[in-house]
């Protein structure tokens, strides 16, 4: 199940849902340290990727909505400059797994969860990491494209900011919606209209502005979900470019159910799956090239081939 409301990321962000502790993964986040300048790091934990690139790590994740297990001990490595792919039939919990990586899964009242996620070696459910600074460091762009549509191009650019919690200069708005666009891949479509509505916009330039939102906080890592599912293949095409660039200044993770994108935009592969009722695990994962070509599991060689799901 994909959610599609940034706006909650962002208000949830802004809320008390920081106060929300999850049961199984112990003191829940502190509350005192200073906001962060818009493009200083916050309360960074030791970096051990390499190149300025950051590595995400899970493990041991299981997850859990009320009683119902979803997810069980999935370790994953989610690597510095790579684009990892999740790849599995649906309800699998591919779109869980991605939530719990930037604590969006404890949104849900009945959530709960075990297990770690490193963040360049910190563990963002541990003290030290506040909700709206793991949401300021790990991104997510989501299946419909939800920028606020009477919104200028370039406020929607900037929404994302209050994330920082800090007031930014006109000044520094400008850079960073121009970094941001660029980096998006939209810069040179929408120069020349930055305060017109971002609602006015085709549905795939509405996804990179969405990426551009994502992006304005600088991001350490960015999470996708099925982001050009809703998208016509030319916008595909030019979202897939995107992310090949993008991969030098983030490290991303998408949800895909598009085998040839999988193969065609990630680096490392995981395929999940969740067998006759069982918690959704990952079966099998690796370099993207060969679990495509030469699969370790039977199971992964039918579901690549399209014999499943
Ligand atoms: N908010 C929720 N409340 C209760 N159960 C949920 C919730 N979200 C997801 N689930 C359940 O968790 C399981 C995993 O769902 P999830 O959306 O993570 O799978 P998925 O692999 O991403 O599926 P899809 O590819 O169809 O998006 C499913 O059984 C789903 O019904």
């Amino acid at each position: 199940m994909a959610t599609d409301d940034a706006a909650t990321q962002i208000a949830a962000s802004e809320d008390e849902m920081a106060t929300r502790v999850l049961p199984a993964v112990g003191p829940g986040p502190e509350t005192a340290a200073p906001l962060p300048e818009p493009d200083t790091p916050g309360p960074r934990q030791p970096v051990v990727s390499g190149g300025g690139l950051s590595l995400l790590e899970a493990r041991g994740v299981s997850a859990w909505f009320g009683s119902h297990r979803v997810l069980e001990g999935v370790s994953l490595v989610m690597g510095a400059g790579e684009v990892t792919a999740l790849i599995g039939p649906s309800g699998c919990g591919k779109s869980t797994f991605l939530r719990v990586l930037n604590r969006m899964h404890e949104l849900v009242p009945s959530a709960s969860l075990a297990g770690e996620v490193l963040l360049d070696g910190g563990d963002v459910y541990g003290r030290g990491w506040r909700l709206q600074d793991v949401r300021r460091d790990i991104g997510m762009v989501f299946q419909k494209p939800n920028p606020f549509p009477a919104m200028s191009i370039y406020d929607n650019v900037v929404s994302g900011l209050r994330l920082t919690g800090r007031r930014v200069s006109r000044d520094v708005k400008d850079e960073i919606v121009v970094r941001s666009l660029v980096s998006a891949g939209l810069w040179g479509e929408v120069r020349d209209r930055l305060r017109q509505p971002g609602g006015g916009l085709s549905g795939g330039q509405q996804q990179r502005l969405c990426i551009a939102r994502a992006l304005a906080v600088r991001p350490r890592v960015l999470l996708m979900d099925e982001p050009c599912s809703a998208l016509d293949p030319t916008s595909t095409r030019v979202i897939e470019e995107t992310m090949g660039q993008l991969r030098r200044e983030v490290t991303i993770v998408i949800v895909t159910h598009n085998m040839q994108q999988a193969a065609r935009v990630s680096q490392r592969c995981a395929f999940f799956l969740a067998s006759q009722g069982m918690p959704g695990q990952i079966v099998e994962y690796g370099d993207t090239d060969a679990m495509f070509s030469e699969p370790q599991d039977e199971r992964t060689f039918d579901y690549v081939n399209g014999r499943f799901g």
